[in-house]
């Protein structure tokens, strides 16, 4: 099923950047008309690809992303074997014999490897892994260019051929036919792919063919095209790694929070006033007792839904479990205190429709019979907060955050559902219902 509220911009922003930046650089009016900065980016690029395939490969490889790796190995090989043909044409004027042959073969064989790797998901062992990729890279390039060496004349028309003459157009005359398919294909296919597993690794590669259709069309249109665009699709591809590890260690999975080691980093540069509010769900132990643990999790992304807008300056981190922190940098308790009791007062007022199996009908005749009959179930959830703030009684945030917790610790006995401040006595009020279900 597709997850649509995992689709984000932030997927792509990066590739697509790096990508644009690869026009940018490339066009003639661009950098060129600055000589120095031409310069500088001439040499750049000069040893950008080879260095990009070296330390992004070990990068890839350090994370056991082997699919990343061969996608930049694929990417330097069809830079490496195009650049020979572009530099002579652009030294002599003239193509070398065999440059239409080696351009087609490469225009239909990038796309189709690029997109069989790019959906190849990884397997368990990083060897085993490797070695099945490098025997297909090996099977396919050696066939192509066994077959290209013996029957050279006959490979170039069955590539150049043209199939389907209807396509064929002033804007489909660039690559083969055959290219133009096999580039559809493997965008169709990344797309798939990103729709049903929507991840920064799998928006880059979608994003990567693009740049590489496009460097196809200009390797020997623009000077630059083959080496600034190859230097910039690595690039997009080693970011994606990058920006995947930062997640890992930095984001919480299951409510896309930063979690507790993002916490930790931004204690430790925290200035001389901050606030810290422990938030807690009440009774969840009961809700997972209830519902199961899959509708917890459904409590705890809705939670962490309202605690990421929550309003005053603050930031929300999940600390572990059921317990969240906001954390406001340059602020006292009476500030924040106002905007705490917005955000309980949200979650208290939030009423969750349940997803799960339980309100699932049994079979397709009582979906029908239900339907319309609004008799799906809606809960309702309650925190509590305690805040403290850096005092001279507590220095440091290890210390506010135990006195926020003990603050916590009164709201809970005072009957829940409540924020309290630390010193602060938390007046016992009506029981309120903390889980409600109708
Ligand atoms: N579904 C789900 N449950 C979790 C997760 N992390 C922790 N829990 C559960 O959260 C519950 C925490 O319960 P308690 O610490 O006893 O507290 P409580 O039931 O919230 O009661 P009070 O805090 O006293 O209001 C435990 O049952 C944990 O198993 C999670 O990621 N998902």
């Amino acid at each position: 099923m597709l997850n649509t509220a995992a689709y984000r911009l932030s997927h792509f922003l990066s590739s697509i950047m790096l990508i644009l930046a690869g026009v940018v650089l490339t066009s003639q009016q661009g950098f060129a008309s600055i000589t120095w900065l031409h310069s500088f980016f001439s040499t750049l690029f000069e040893v950008l690809p080879i260095l990009l395939l070296g330390l992004g490969g070990l990068l890839c490889l350090f994370y056991g992303r082997t699919r990343q790796a061969a996608l930049l190995i694929v990417v330097y090989l069809s830079h490496y074997i195009l650049a020979n043909e572009a530099d002579y044409f652009r030294t002599h004027g003239v193509v070398r014999e065999s440059t239409a042959l080696t351009f087609h073969m490469c225009s239909l064989l990038l796309p189709l490897l690029y997109g069989v790797y790019a959906a190849w998901s990884e397997r368990a062992q990083l060897v085993q892994d490797l070695v099945a990729r490098s025997a297909v890279l090996i099977a396919v390039t050696g066939v192509a260019v066994a077959m290209a060496r013996r029957y050279p004349d006959d490979v170039l028309q069955w590539l150049v051929a043209i199939r389907v003459e209807q396509l064929q157009g002033p804007l489909t005359q660039a690559l083969i036919q055959f290219s133009y398919a096999a580039f559809a294909l493997t965008f169709l296919v990344l797309l798939i792919q990103y729709l049903r597993h929507p991840r920064v690794l799998h928006a880059s590669q979608l994003v990567a063919v693009l740049g590489l259709y496009w460097m196809l069309l200009n390797t020997f249109m623009l000077p630059e095209a083959l080496v600034v665009m190859s230097s910039m699709v690595m690039l997009a591809l080693i970011v994606a790694v990058a920006q995947e590890a930062y997640q890992m260690a930095f984001l919480d999975e299951l409510t896309g929070l930063p979690g507790r080691r993002a916490l930790n980093e931004r204690m430790a540069r925290l200035g001389r006033n901050y606030v810290i509010a422990m938030t807690d769900v009440d009774h969840f132990k009961k809700f997972n007792d209830t519902y199961g643990h899959d509708v917890g999790d459904q409590v705890l992304r809705m939670v962490a839904s309202q605690l990421r807008k929550v309003s005053g300056g603050g930031t929300a981190y999940r600390y572990g479990g059921e317990e969240f922190t906001v954390l406001y940098p340059g602020k006292s308790i009476s500030e924040c205190l106002p905007h705490l009791e917005a955000l309980r007062r949200n979650i208290e007022e939030y009423r969750m429709r349940l997803r799960d199996k339980q309100s699932r009908p049994e079979d397709a005749k009582r979906g029908r019979n239900q339907r319309g009959q609004s008799k799906s179930q809606h809960v309702s959830v309650a925190i509590s907060i305690g805040v403290a703030e850096r005092s001279d009684e507590h220095r440091d945030p290890q210390e506010v955050i135990k006195a926020a917790d003990q603050a916590l610790y009164k709201a809970k006995e005072a009957g829940r559902n409540r924020v309290v401040a630390y010193g602060q006595k938390a007046v016992p009020a009506t029981r309120r219902k903390a889980v409600a279900t109708r």
